[in-house]
């Protein structure tokens, strides 16, 4: 499972020991930026994959892909207290939308494509399920999401896909009724079946309710390394005003949406200078969020073939899995279902942005309404 590629002299850490139980390291004082020089030569993984040079922390491209890590809101025109939408963004919205048509006023060509397959849905919790908001720890889902999602999980095998830790994103949703994958999916918890051999880290375990579940961690043999960097993040960032850094259990967050535009090469430089002792770890971003992951050849997308294995639907024409997502992780999954040409990618977001996903909602609130409009269609379809 692991890329054989990585440098495997990391060294071998033993304390998996965490900082604390909600996984936040939250800093609130004043910064003092540190001149931080790295040696040339060394390189980690950046955005969509990308190898980058630890120069490019102080130069540009880690900084634009820090400041474009999260749609831009459409910008608004106060006008004598009234906000005017800025046409501008408007137009370049409905342009974009040619592409990427929305998955609700699509809904009945994917309907007419469904009949007489079975639905599994995929979905991404932060910005998908639950607005995006500015602390972690408040990303709350409605009740009137909950519900359609505990609905939509009585009508179609469902599951949540997360960069969040497993328990952080059942904490949140708090239903038993569907499926979780946890760390990007690197922890998944599924069906008891047996699996192909391609899955040597999956295990038999037992559920919050006590049910026999199979357990699948393939980067189990990070935790402790995770652990220790976590604890190096939080020391490292301390400073750093309005900078939280996440436990996510094989991935570690990095949130910068609180801190000041002007440290944010400081909270950049910080993350490198702790990851040059880590050849085996990468970055990627995320929505305001840098994300330090294992290097190991597995993603969003793997979830959804190990989940559709799982769930008995794999390797069958009559299944159409639908992913919804908002985030770049997301673009695996969505990748996945577009080259395998079986289902469909939806891209939750308010800005117009290159994505693999086939269609688009604009928000959490139509992501609600596209999940109740699957619900009624089932329930009306097998009268
Ligand atoms: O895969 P996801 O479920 O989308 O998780 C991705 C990251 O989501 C969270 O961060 C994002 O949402 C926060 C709450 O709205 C927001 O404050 C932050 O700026 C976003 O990046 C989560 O905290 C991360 O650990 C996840 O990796």
């Amino acid at each position: 499972m692991v890329d054989r590629k990585s440098n495997d002299c990391a060294p071998v850490l033993t304390d998996p020991a965490q900082m604390n139980k909600s996984g936040l390291g939250i800093h609130s004082s004043l910064c003092s930026p540190q001149g931080v020089v790295f040696s040339p030569g060394h390189f980690l993984t950046g955005p969509r994959k990308k190898t980058v040079a630890f120069d490019d922390v102080r130069t540009s491209s880690w900084l634009d892909a820090m400041k474009s890590s999260s749609p831009t809101h459409r910008k608004l025109v106060k006008d004598s207290g009234t906000e005017l939408v800025s046409t501008d963004a408007d137009v370049a919205y409905r342009n974009w939308m040619h592409k990427y048509p929305s998955a609700l006023a699509s809904f009945e060509q994917i309907t007419n494509y469904a009949k007489g397959k079975r639905l599994a849905l995929f979905l991404d919790y932060d910005g998908t399920l639950s607005p995006i908001v500015d602390n972690p720890e408040c990303a709350f889902m409605s009740k009137p999401m909950r519900a359609v999602v505990r609905d939509a999980a009585k009508c179609f095998p469902t599951a949540i896909i997360s960069g969040r830790s497993r328990d952080k994103v059942y904490e949140f949703v708090g239903l038993a009724e569907l499926h979780y994958a946890g760390s990007h999916g690197m922890d998944i918890m599924g069906p008891v079946r047996p699996m192909s051999n391609d899955h040597p880290n999956c295990i038999r375990s037992t559920d919050k309710q006590g049910n026999e579940v199979n357990l699948f961690q393939p980067a189990s043999e990070f935790l402790p390394m995770i652990d220790e960097v976590f604890r190096s993040l939080v020391e490292i960032t301390k400073e750093i005003e309005g900078a939280k850094v996440e436990n996510n259990k094989f991935c570690v967050s990095v949130h910068y949406r609180n801190v000041d535009e002007k440290l944010w090469t400081t909270i950049a430089e910080s993350v490198h200078r702790i990851l040059i002792g880590y050849p085996r770890l990468r970055l990627t971003h995320g929505r305001k969020v840098l994300e330090v992951r294992p290097v190991l050849d597995w993603n969003k997308g793997k979830a959804v073939e190990f989940l559709l294995e799982s769930l008995g639907l794999s390797d069958c024409d009559e299944v159409l899995p639908i992913y919804v997502g908002d985030d770049r992780t997301d673009e695996d999954a969505f990748k996945v279902l577009r080259e395998r040409n079986r289902g469909y990618g939806i891209l939750v977001s308010s800005a117009p942005k290159e994505s693999h996903a086939l269609y688009s909602l604009r928000d959490p609130s139509e992501v609600m309404e596209f999940l109740k409009a699957l619900v009624d269609w089932k329930k009306f379809s097998s009268l």
